[in-house]
């Protein structure tokens, strides 16, 4: 089989791209390389590194905001230059929102491209962007096989009150109900648990996804049994931009007291409210935590405080909590806001190891916490590379 996959994460706040290598078995693959394409002023900057630390791609590539074509033409010609013996055999796609009938990783189509986009007001910050990649790309290598992976799909086990809202049945029936999301990084963590502590697949496992996009996902057997986003990206925990858990009647407030539409609700909640509306300043933890306003104090304060509360609520999904993973930007980097969310967890039995919290890599709790506590790097791209290559076996690509 051939063997690298090229894969492309669009998030709210980056595209990242990795390069696996791929091999026969259906384990997860091996990072070649990693990067990122980020707009700049009527251009794209392409950033790349190797996995064993050498630089692969520092370029800039002219281009406007709205048109990815020249970039991803770039990226194509350097993940070709970079494959050695092996030769592109696909590239995946993170998606966002699958809406009730993608269950599982699927190859790209005209049809399942066209139905991918008829969910856009599910997600009208991300799938945009999800899909702006895989319509260049079908435009400039139309015989390039692409495929796609579902960040809903990983949370499909969501059953009974896990996937409803109280809202008159008939909206239930529409497709109005819990989704959920971060499915590609609650399913690489639950990969990684099962490697880094083999036959515990039983314990209790709230994994904290802290990125720009933040949310929880309550793990039980493998399987994710709660999660704190629901219909959409923006319920559940305080994320960059977006507010979390919200009273509906401020919408209302809104609409009716200040003639607030569709358009300006959506602007406010995707775009200027979570840490950059309560701060005033930034949406990205790193500048807060650098920043001794009492306004960027009040954000991470309510960031941290809303975590701890809602890793609670998930204890409650799951009749208890054994073990707290963190991941994500926040998750992975972060040790002020872990220590500040298990300090609040300390009723739950959780209990920090300060100097193993500082590090950073692996379990972080006390030898006398309750709850296992770890950090685990997560791998997005890792997923959709692993979806790709099982797509094309399945196909009889080579
Ligand atoms: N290396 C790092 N060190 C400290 N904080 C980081 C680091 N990388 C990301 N973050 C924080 O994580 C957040 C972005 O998370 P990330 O998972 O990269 O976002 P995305 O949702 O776009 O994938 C920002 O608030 C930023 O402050
Ligand atoms: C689902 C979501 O919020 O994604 P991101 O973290 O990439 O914004
Ligand atoms: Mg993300």
């Amino acid at each position: 089989m051939a063997d690298l996959v090229l894969s492309l994460n669009a998030g709210s706040s980056s595209v990242k791209f990795g390069l696996h290598r791929v091999s026969e078995a259906a384990t997860m693959p091996e990072a070649v390389a990693r990067g990122a394409v980020k707009a700049e002023a009527g251009a794209w900057h392409l950033s790349a590194m190797g996995s064993d630390g050498t630089a692969g791609l520092d370029e800039t590539v002219a281009g406007e905001p709205d048109d990815l074509a020249p970039a991803l033409a770039r990226l194509l010609a350097w993940a070709e230059e970079a494959r050695g013996s092996g030769s592109l055999l696909a590239v995946g796609h993170r998606v966002v929102h699958g809406g009730p009938d993608f269950a599982d990783p699927v190859r790209l189509t005209p049809e399942r491209i066209a139905a991918i986009g008829r969910l856009t007001p599910l997600a009208p910050l991300h799938q945009p962007r999800c899909l702006a990649p895989i319509r260049a790309l079908t435009a400039i290598r139309p015989d390039l096989l692409q495929t796609a992976s579902f960040d809903t799909a990983f949370h499909r086990s969501l059953s009974g009150p896990a996937a409803r809202y109280g809202l008159p049945r008939a909206l239930e029936a529409e497709g109005i109900r819990r989704y959920g999301f971060h499915g590609l990084s609650y399913d690489f963590i639950a990969g990684r648990l099962e490697v880094l502590e083999p036959g515990s697949p039983g314990l209790r496992t709230v994994i904290a996804h802290l990125g720009n996009g933040a949310s929880l996902c309550a793990l039980k057997d493998g399987r994710s049994v709660d999660t704190t986003m629901g219909f959409s990206v923006l319920d559940g925990l305080l994320m960059g931009t977006r507010p979390g858990t919200l009273d509906p009647g401020v919408l209302v407030y809104l609409m009716r007291e200040h003639g607030y539409g569709a358009d300006q609700l959506e602007e406010m909640l995707y775009h200027r409210s979570g840490l950059l509306g309560v701060s005033g300043r930034s949406s990205d933890m790193r500048d807060l935590l650098g920043d001794d306003s009492a306004e960027a104090g009040e954000a991470v304060d309510l960031f941290v405080t809303r975590g701890a509360q809602q890793i609670a609520m998930m204890a409650t999904s799951l009749a208890g909590l054994d073990r707290l993973v963190f991941t994500g930007g926040i998750g992975e980097h972060q040790p002020e806001i872990r220590a500040a969310i298990g300090r609040r967890l300390a009723f739950l039995g959780v209990v920090f190891d300060p100097a193993g919290n500082d590090v950073g890599d692996g379990r972080i709790s006390a030898d006398s916490s309750r709850v296992t506590v770890l950090v685990v790097p997560t791998d997005e791209e890792a997923v959709i590379a692993r979806d790709a290559a099982a797509i094309c076996r399945a196909e009889g690509y080579e």
